[in-house]
């Protein structure tokens, strides 16, 4: 059976989500939902359960509670075939890019489409070297291997590899983390321009608040096993519970803030 996506549905929606390690609940009774083209960063304290979020939307981890829609689709309705084109819809750059050492920048954007599309060599080799070009890497990485690239090339070819198949979502696994600021920034503004130019639902686990305060138009937050608020930021940090206090109240999130999005402070406090 053919698969109908409700392209007016969430992309991505949670509800009610139980998971949990043997006796470990790392989440009871979550929601969370991602609007079409929306950046969404997920953000918690370390342990909180982000990448356990993540891995579950994936469908990487069974929850042992709840429903992970994708397009309004329960994936666990789906037959392997419609759940394999729901994957195709859904990039992810996983932290540190993961990528296959022993293939140059083009053979690993070339896997997935090796894997999931019918196409001469030729093409799937101009179409890695577009993607190349469209993370803001120069032609000739191509040819390099992981070793021989700086941490923010090794990210941008992962989210190369991440877009190779033209996905509709987006995941990102603490994208920025590593990076200098030129580099995060420069890397977030790449994020901004590919959501505009491929029409991405983006969903990023992240630490870094300039990244939260320059791109992302919603702020899930993880705690108490569950997304106590997912909304603006200035909604967000308003938000009466002690962690979003002590994360947003911060010295750091005073720099970033001092960085250029005072508009988003005076919103918040007016
Ligand atoms: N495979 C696993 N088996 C058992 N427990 C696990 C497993 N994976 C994660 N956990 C536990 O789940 C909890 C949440 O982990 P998770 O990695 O999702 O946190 P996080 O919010 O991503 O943290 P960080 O910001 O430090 O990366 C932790 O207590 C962790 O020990």
């Amino acid at each position: 059976m053919s698969l109908t996506l409700d392209m007016t549905a969430p992309p991505v929606e949670a509800r009610g989500i139980l998971s949990q390690f043997g006796p470990n609940v790392i989440h009871e009774n979550l929601d969370f939902r991602v609007n079409n083209r929306e950046i969404v960063g997920l953000v918690g304290g370390s342990g909180s359960g982000k990448s356990v979020l993540m891995n579950t939307l994936l469908g990487l981890k069974q929850q042992e509670g709840g429903v992970v829609r994708y397009y309004g689709q329960d994936r666990r309705e789906l037959t392997p075939e419609q759940r394999q084109s729901i994957n195709n819809q859904i990039g992810v750059l996983f932290q540190g890019g993961a990528l296959f050492s022993s293939l140059t920048v083009r053979e690993n954007i070339m896997v997935p489409l090796r894997q999931h599309a019918d196409l001469p060599l030729k093409l799937m080799r101009s179409l890695a070297d577009m993607k190349i070009h469209m993370v803001g890497l120069p032609a000739t990485a191509a040819t390099l291997f992981p070793s021989d690239l700086s941490g923010g090339m090794k990210k941008r070819a992962g989210l190369a590899r991440a877009l190779a198949l033209d996905p509709s979502i987006l995941y990102l696994d603490e994208p920025t983390a590593g990076l200098d600021p030129i580099g995060a920034s420069a890397f977030d503004e790449l994020i901004l321009g590919l959501r505009e130019a491929m029409d991405l639902t983006v969903i990023m686990i992240t630490h870094d608040l300039d990244s939260l305060f320059r791109i992302c138009d919603r702020v899930a937050v993880l705690v108490d096993k569950h997304i106590a608020i997912n909304d603006s930021l200035p909604n967000v940090m308003a938000y009466d519970h002690p962690w979003v206090a002590e994360y947003f109240g911060g010295e750091r999130a005073r720099a970033a803030l001092n960085a250029g999005v005072k508009d988003i402070v005076s919103e918040s406090r007016g």
